[in-house]
């Protein structure tokens, strides 16, 4: 994923460690499968149309090596909006709508402890 915007801190890698240690292991979560990679619009009748900004693990892991996220805020909101694109695509009893959910209580916790600690 390349872009135009970088953040030209040489500490900036530092600063979002915690970022890339809380990415891997939502990448390592048994219930990660659905958000891994980018939805396949083409294969996914009426995705394109319903989410608007489509977001998964992997463009998130690109954009945290690319530097693109200049602020902690940025890096939460791409991976909430992984959590609600799923729920407002999937019924909450669909397996995938349950491993949406599972993801988001797991992330919510995950990242409470790593601001507590700070
Ligand atoms: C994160 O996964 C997306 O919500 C797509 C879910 C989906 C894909 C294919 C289907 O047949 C049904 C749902």
């Amino acid at each position: 994923v390349s872009c135009a915007k970088r953040a030209k801190t040489p500490n900036s890698e530092l600063l979002f460690l915690p970022f890339r240690v809380l990415l891997a292991e939502l990448e390592a979560h048994q219930d990660a499968w659905p958000f891994l990679s980018p939805v396949k619009l083409k294969s996914v009748p009426g995705y394109r149309k319903v989410i608007k900004k489509p977001m998964d693990f992997f463009t998130i892991k690109e954009k945290l090596i690319n530097n693109m996220y200049l602020n902690q805020e940025n890096f939460i909101i791409d991976v909430n909006l992984v959590f609600d694109n799923c729920q407002k695509f999937n019924e909450d009893d669909s397996e995938i709508g349950q491993a949406g959910h599972r993801m988001k209580r797991f992330f919510d916790k995950r990242w409470t402890e790593l601001l507590r600690k700070q």
